[in-house]
């Protein structure tokens, strides 16, 4: 045995009386004794089985795969995933049995392997488009049967083309791109969450030296084939299937694009990924494209929207239903339905004070920043009105050298797939025109690759007693941004009451539409694809 653990020239040798290929089945034994070398010479962490002297017909064994398992006191099979190098899609497990010398000797080499697995490979700089790590922080953070969902769901086509289909959308990523060209050509990028590979053909379209494409999923397969069938284009393209946690790139890029955008903006904690991605692989002052985002939010009043969540629950009064009384899960059904966030299109005019926002900053937050965010609330009510909730959209901006675009989701611009998302208060609050509204909206991110919201609005005291401070109204609401309630339906003509018709309501120049280049944009059909709720759906459906 030589070379301890942790010194730079890592190495371990292990003597041994026989290995066998279970796949071909031949054993090397007693004629030259059997080495297993651990070692990290040629960069990749293996553990290789030859004989002394002997490196030809060696079995290796990725250590980043393998598990070992003891079948008797000395003998143990050590499983790895293979990989067919003839034919680049095939992949098996491969198994080897080893036999050693005593009880102590195999007791030493299961030490060694588990050390090399838990301290080597940690954190090591592995190849280009390897994984760094067998956990890595995305998988510390995540639960395993979310990710598992998640990338499933962004491995098919078609949830794919739903994205490409949002027209306000790729095209508003288009035009930012090509007109900052200045701010592509010559330069190495890295797309961040690649998909179908869309945005990589994008920058190589504006000149980009080097696109290197990071996509998680099984997606990445049809990226390459995308990208293969574009070749002018494609042979600046390198197509990584990892992890932007994980995946190690030869080079630094000057540039990142990525579209990392949930509901909310915040939903999917990919924008933690995208941070994550700026620390590992981008240059000093290097563009983020986009390189920030805000959280727009206003009160709204909707009475429609207020009685159809709350007769919902009306199912649960029923005291006669085939003989039982449902009465008593009235109140946690209630509940339930006022902790789904509902997705939809509203109408501007619904909202009943000018929106206020908050930035995040992509070029400068830390990971940590986006585990929990409070924004405090303040408004000014521009009419009297029984406030239902708090409305919410998002924007983000690419800041380009040459152009400057923002891509809004607002209520009254084009309808994106992200549409608007509103927090519905099961008790409303009343207000008159000019009162103030505070409150705060805190977001907590859980593992489940969402947040849970906690809202609070509250008015303070009108007229003579306001002096004294006193708030008379408080409303609070839990809500589980994974779940939301999706009402996709055309923006509702809203009839206005009477005291929002003498009193224009916002002045919509507030919201900020900056998207307006494109037509009025068809409203889709389909839910947002980053929901967690379609997925849960779609993973109960199969
Ligand atoms: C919203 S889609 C955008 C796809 C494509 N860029 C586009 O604009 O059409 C996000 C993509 O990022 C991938 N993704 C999410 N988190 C990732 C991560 N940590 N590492 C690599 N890919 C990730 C998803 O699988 C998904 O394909």
């Amino acid at each position: 045995m030589e070379g301890p653990v942790g010194q730079k020239e890592k190495l371990q040798e292990f003597a041994l009386v026989s290995v066998s290929d279970l796949a071909s089945s031949s054993s090397e034994s007693h004629s030259k004794p059997v080495v297993a070398r651990f070692s990290d010479d040629s960069g990749l962490a293996e553990l290789r089985f030859h004989k002394e002297s002997e490196s030809a017909a060696a079995i290796n064994v990725d250590l980043r795969t393998a598990q070992i398992f003891k079948v008797s006191s000395v003998q143990s099979v050590c499983l790895t995933e293979g990989s067919d190098s003839t034919e680049e899609k095939t992949s098996y497990s491969r198994g080897v049995t080893v036999q050693f010398r005593n009880e102590e000797e195999s007791r030493a080499f299961h030490c060694a392997f588990k050390q090399w697995k838990e301290e080597v490979l940690e954190g090591k700089p592995l190849p280009n488009g390897t994984i760094s790590a067998t956990k890595s922080k995305f998988d510390d953070k995540i639960e395993a049967s979310s990710a598992k969902m998640y990338f499933h769901y962004y491995g098919q086509l078609l949830h794919q083309q739903n994205m490409l289909q949002d027209y306000v959308r790729t095209g508003t990523y288009y035009a930012a791109v090509i007109e900052n060209r200045a701010d592509f050509f010559g330069r190495v990028v890295v797309d961040v969450g690649a998909g179908s590979g869309i945005l990589s053909l994008f920058a190589a379209q504006a000149g980009a030296k080097h696109v290197y494409a990071v996509e998680a999923s099984e997606m990445a397969e049809y990226a390459r084939k995308l990208i293969a069938g574009n070749p002018s284009l494609g042979q600046r393209i390198t197509v990584i299937k990892g992890k932007v946690e994980e995946v190690e790139l030869p080079e630094k890029a000057d540039m990142l694009i990525s579209e990392p955008m949930g509901t909310l903006l915040v939903n999917e904690r990919m924008l933690e990924s995208y941070v994550i991605a700026r620390d590992r692989f981008l240059v000093p002052n290097g563009k983020m494209f986009p390189s920030l985002g805000r959280i727009h939010m206003a009160p709204f009043s909707d009475e429609y929207l207020f009685i159809e969540i709350a007769n919902k629950a009306l199912f649960w009064q029923q005291q006669n239903y085939y003989g039982v009384d449902l009465t008593p899960l009235y109140g946690s059904a209630f509940q339930g339905y006022f902790s789904q966030p509902v997705v939809d299109a509203f109408d501007p005019r619904l909202l009943v004070a000018s929106p206020t926002y908050h930035v995040l900053d992509f070029t400068k937050s830390k990971e940590e920043d986006l585990y929990e965010i409070e924004i405090p609330l303040r408004f000014t009510a521009s009419v009297g009105a029984r406030v239902h909730g708090l409305a919410c959209w998002f924007d983000v901006l690419f800041n380009g050298s040459t152009v400057q675009r923002w891509l809004t989701t607002a209520p009254g611009a084009p309808t994106t797939h992200w549409y608007q998302l509103r927090c519905v208060l099961a008790q409303p609050i009343y207000v008159m025109a000019g009162q103030e509204i505070t409150g705060q909206l805190r977001m907590v991110a859980h593992n489940a690759q969402s947040y849970t919201l906690y809202l609070t609005l509250m008015a303070k005291m009108w007229g003579p007693g306001a002096e004294q401070g006193g708030i008379i109204q408080a409303s609070s609401c839990k809500l589980d941004l994974k779940e939301p309630y999706y009402r996709m339906s055309q923006p509702q003509a809203y009839p206005l009451t009477q005291d929002q018709q003498s009193h224009p309501l916002i002045n919509t120049q507030d919201i900020q539409i900056q998207s307006q280049d494109f037509e009025e944009a068809e409203l889709m059909q389909h839910p947002s694809p980053n929901s967690g709720a379609q997925m849960n759906s779609m993973a109960e459906n199969n």
